[in-house]
């Protein structure tokens, strides 16, 4: 199975990518029996870190991230993510996801701190071609992709957000969702900076990038980050709503839409990734990035409740 990046997969993936998939669906825990699109979505989907519910027949997946504490962004579940994203769109049962968490109060907790501290510049480079691609196959999906935001949505949270279609937020002044890159002393690539230009327009972005503002809910909806802010409960259903009212426009033309507003944006990056990537492993590697990530990380492991 080709990706459209090369993102490196672990070995036993790049042979059998589907053995990485287990059947968690139905509670058994043995590697999923086919690898083919059609058939019983619920006896081929789910992995270690990803959770796949999937409903044929109304043609929506609900994809879950289980990768506790946090969620946090690692190389596992980026690689995970995005083979299971894949996975779905190939299967023409599907006509749309619903991104969501499995963790409690945390949707996302953004890149792993860990993957970006103290390793080199072979990790750092494989890593962000994993970034690249979870963001080039939400963002091109032909999916209908929701997000149903159930926790905090920090920073690479937030981009997995900004990809889908449509955000549905719970009413929860804890649940934070924006990109805070520059109080971590890093900065946003341009095509997430683009990501966000496209959703909320450029002056709110660039008084949000540059002060890494981290939105409570209320503030969100106002800025047009997210589409609806209802209470914790009602997330999924009201997730579920909105994906049948995306799911009523034909799919041929809601999909040349979709590629229409988006192509220039996702050129951008296909045009020079590699660049990007090389941009990115200079700037990480920089000794005073590597010390502000990892007094930031510090902060994080000493701050409690
Ligand atoms: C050309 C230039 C290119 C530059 C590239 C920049 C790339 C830009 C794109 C994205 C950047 C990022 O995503 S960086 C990650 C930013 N994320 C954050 O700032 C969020 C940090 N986390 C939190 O705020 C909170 O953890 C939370 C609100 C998400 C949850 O709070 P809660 O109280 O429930 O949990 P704890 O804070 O106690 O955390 C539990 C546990 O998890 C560890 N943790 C938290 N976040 C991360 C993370 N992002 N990566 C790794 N580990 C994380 C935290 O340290 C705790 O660990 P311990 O139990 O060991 O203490």
């Amino acid at each position: 199975m080709a990706l459209a990046s090369g993102v490196r997969f672990p070995a036993r993936a790049l042979l059998r990518p589907w053995s990485l998939l287990r059947d968690t669906t139905l509670g058994r825990s043995e590697p999923a029996a086919g690898g083919g699109g059609g058939g019983d979505g619920a006896r081929l989907f789910g992995s270690q870190r990803v959770l796949v519910e999937p409903d044929a027949a109304s043609g929506v997946a609900v994809m879950k991230f289980r990768n506790p504490p946090v969620n946090s962004l690692s190389l596992e579940l980026l690689t995970e993510l995005v083979i299971s994203l894949e996975k779905v769109e190939n299967d023409k049962t599907f006509r749309g996801v619903i991104l969501t968490s499995a963790c409690p109060r945390v949707f996302s907790a953004g890149l792993d701190l860990t993957e970006l501290c103290g390793r080199n510049p072979a990790h750092y480079t494989e890593y962000w071609k994993a970034v690249q691609e979870l963001w080039l196959r939400t963002y091109l999906s032909s999916l209908v992709l929701v997000a149903a935001i159930n926790g905090a949505c920090p920073a690479g949270g937030c981009i997995i957000a900004l990809a889908c279609d449509c955000r549905v937020l719970a009413d929860n002044p804890k649940y934070h969702i924006g990109l805070n890159e520059t109080l971590l002393g890093i900065t946003t690539p341009f095509w997430l900076k683009d990501t966000y230009v496209n959703t909320i327009g450029h002056r709110a972005s660039e008084q949000a990038l540059q002060l890494g503002s981290l939105f409570p809910p209320s503030e969100a909806l106002q800025v047009g980050l997210v589409d609806q802010v209802v209470p914790e409960d009602q997330v999924l259903s009201t997730a579920l709503s909105e994906m049948a009212r995306w799911l009523a426009v034909p799919d041929h033309a809601r999909q040349l839409t979709k590629t229409m507003m988006r192509k220039a944006t996702a050129d951008r990056l296909l045009r020079q990734r590699d660049a990007d990537i090389q941009n990115f492993v200079s700037f990480i590697c920089r000794d005073s990035i590597q010390k502000s990530l990892q007094v930031y990380l510090e902060k994080l492991r000493q701050r409690k409740g």
